[in-house]
């Protein structure tokens, strides 16, 4: 399977660009017509250059606006045509695509346009070149594959193909059924993009916020799956039009490109062998070792120094955990309570302490107890990451990483061989003495607004997580968007938090850490009350909760007085689910202005994380810090 992306997809210059593409390791290039009339130089060196980095151009693109068209013009586009023709000729390619026409006085009759593109193959054919024929979603009167497809069809001339590109049949929600119909050779070429569901214009979404597979919402494996079946011979190409990835850097988008065309061919095949019969793909597809089971976190890492350290292990006491390790050979430290195990590393000249001189006190590392960690890591190293080596001390375990996209450390710990061992090995271990907290629920990052895309496609190809809708919560000074990561099973869950907004929360946030960092833990509790308690007699100082959100929570939902009363003297939030699932969660003061904790108490299945109550949580945060500040 060769594997291509056209140019339009990456920020930069279009010699920047093709070094970046030919660095991601992709075969070829689809070049986008503006990117080379931006080009000062000739099309004879945008060959050399594709030459000399190894890729082949495997499309020229766009022509827009031929078929259909006044009569008179027609002989015009023909020899508009043949430009664009000896243009291929220099470049070097012998594919274009031809777009449906979108002008308003396009002639809405087949059998003009099956006449208009027939001529234009005759062109082609003494060239040797081959037509693609797409339909754009806002096509005048040609907006469907199944109409191009039709037309393709019946003119039935050696140089005319299809082109299907997965927006303009995904953002229209069409039927998928006749692709199994198109035979592979008729199909000149593949494009592929995904994106989150929007309702806006159809065209505007399709050229600002396309992404890559894997980052949207596009079910793309049950789109290429027939394709892919009808033994089509030619490349998967991504065409992403996207004002991020305009901005971002050039080699981090590339390299994002070629893993989510993996993914792509990973749920793809999957999707292809769970057909009854299963179905076998005519090429080849990337296949790695399939995710893995998730059993939980199996810690938190926090770079700390001396100081910090001492004041976090402070807080981390205040929540009931007991420092139950102190590593043998290292200023590392072990708190632990239920199943939740929390580091503190201090040592100097470590990985942690690098961390720590770049971002401060924050989360440096990450651990999921997982079924097999080998086979995490190898599956890690095929979607590019490169595995983590650290120095481990005598007779300390080793324990395989990969680097998450900010940097920090994702450890990939065997569940199977005896939860504990791993602690054991390290440290001197003293008994816990609390387990009113048992497990970490969930825990949020906040990322640089332009990164999120990178960190979603990062944990849904190296973990196989899925991802759930993106919220947009209103904070006091701008917005909030998040979006929650997790494990199929439930046992992880992320939620990653942006703000394009200078004075929010989340903005605040990514400025004192320098980058991406922790917002807040969730360790969750089968009693709620009696954890709350518990904590505030420890010295805990929660969040304190305005009285209008316990007036309008008696407004909301028909609960008991009594029982309002008792949430509102203890600060912890409520919501509950349509299927009956209550939630009820409380939060700390944040932690040096960096992160705090939450308590979570799940009843009766519900599974969300009270983002209605976030906007009230920001704004008694803001609160508190405004008075802090007075
Ligand atoms: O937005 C457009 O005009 C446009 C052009 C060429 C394509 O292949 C496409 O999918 C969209
Ligand atoms: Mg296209």
């Amino acid at each position: 399977m060769k594997h291509s992306i056209a140019t339009v997809s990456l920020s930069g210059t279009l010699p920047e660009k093709l070094k970046a593409i030919a660095a991601a390791g992709f075969d070829g290039v689809e070049i986008f017509e503006n990117d080379l009339l931006y080009f000062d130089g000739s099309p004879k060196e945008v060959r050399d250059m594709c030459h000399d980095l190894n890729l082949e151009i495997m499309l020229f693109q766009p022509f827009r606006d031929f078929e259909g068209g006044p009569r008179d013009r027609l002989q015009r586009n023909l020899e508009r045509a043949e430009r664009k023709f000896d243009l291929m000729q220099e470049l070097g390619t012998d594919k274009i695509l031809v777009c449906s026409s979108v002008v308003p006085n396009v002639i809405c009759d087949d059998a003009v346009i099956a006449d208009d593109l027939h001529q234009l193959a005759e062109l082609a054919a003494k060239r040797d070149i081959m037509i693609g024929y797409e339909a754009l979603a806002w096509g005048k009167h040609v907006f469907s594959y199944k109409h191009a497809w039709q037309l393709v069809k019946t003119i039935n001339h050696a140089h005319l193909g299809i082109i299907l590109d997965s927006f303009h049949t995904m953002s229209i929600l069409d039927d998928l059924s006749e692709l199994e119909n198109i035979p592979g050779e008729k199909i000149v070429f593949v494009q592929l993009a995904d994106a989150p569901y929007l309702k806006m214009d159809v065209m505007e979404w399709s050229r600002h916020f396309r992404n890559f597979p894997g980052q949207g919402d596009f079910g793309l494996a049950s789109f290429l799956a027939p394709i892919l079946a009808s033994g089509y011979q030619g490349p998967l190409s991504l065409e992403v039009f996207n004002d991020g990835f305009r901005a971002a850097p050039t080699t981090l988008t590339a390299a994002d490109a070629r893993k989510s065309l993996r993914y792509l061919e990973e749920i793809t095949l999957n999707r292809m062998a769970a057909h009854v019969p299963p179905i076998a793909p005519t090429q080849p597809l990337f296949s790695p070792p399939p995710a893995a089971e998730y059993k939980g976190v199996e810690f938190l890492e926090f770079a700390v120094d001396e100081a910090s350290g001492e004041r976090l292990g402070k807080v981390l006491e205040q929540f009931s955990f007991t420092k139950t390790g102190q590593h043998k050979s290292k200023a590392v430290t072990l708190y632990q309570q239920g199943d939740i195990n929390l580091i503190l590393n201090a040592e100097p000249d470590s990985f942690a302490h690098a961390f720590f001189v770049a971002h401060g006190p924050s989360l440096c590392a990450t651990a999921f107890a997982i079924g097999e960690a080998s086979s995490a890591l190898e599956r890690a190293t095929q979607y590019g990451c490169k595995p983590f080596e650290s120095r481990v001390g005598p007779k300390e375990r080793h324990i395989p990483a990969v680097r998450a996209p900010d940097g920090s450390l994702q450890y990939f710990v065997d569940a199977g061989d005896g939860k504990r061992s791993i602690y054991h090995a390290d440290f001197e271990l003293q008994p816990t003495v609390n387990t009113l907290l048992k497990n970490i629920d969930h825990f949020a990052i906040g990322l640089p607004a332009e990164t999120m895309d990178n960190w979603v496609l990062h944990f849904r190809t190296v973990f196989g997580f899925v991802t759930e809708h993106e919220w947009t919560l209103p904070d006091p000074y701008g917005l909030m968007k998040s979006r929650v990561v997790r494990s199929t099973n439930n046992t992880v869950r992320i939620p990653l938090n942006i703000s394009e907004n200078r004075n929010t929360a989340i903005a605040r946030s990514v400025s004192t850490y320098k980058g991406s960092g922790l917002q807040h833990i969730a360790f969750s509790t089968q009693d709620i009350f009696a954890a709350v308690a518990l904590v505030r007699s420890n010295g805990v100082a929660l969040l304190e909760i305005s009285e209008n959100y316990y007036d309008d929570l008696l407004a909301r939902f028909s609960l008991e007085e009594a029982f309002v009363d008792r949430l509102k003297a203890h600060n912890i939030l409520y919501d509950a689910d349509q299927w009956g699932g209550g939630f009820l969660h409380v939060y700390s003061q944040p932690f040096e202005e960096r992160f705090f904790f939450e308590i979570v108490q799940r009843m009766d299945g519900y599974d969300q994380y009270g983002a209605v109550n976030t906007p009230v949580r920001l704004a008694a945060q803001t609160q508190h810090r405004k008075k802090s500040l007075e």
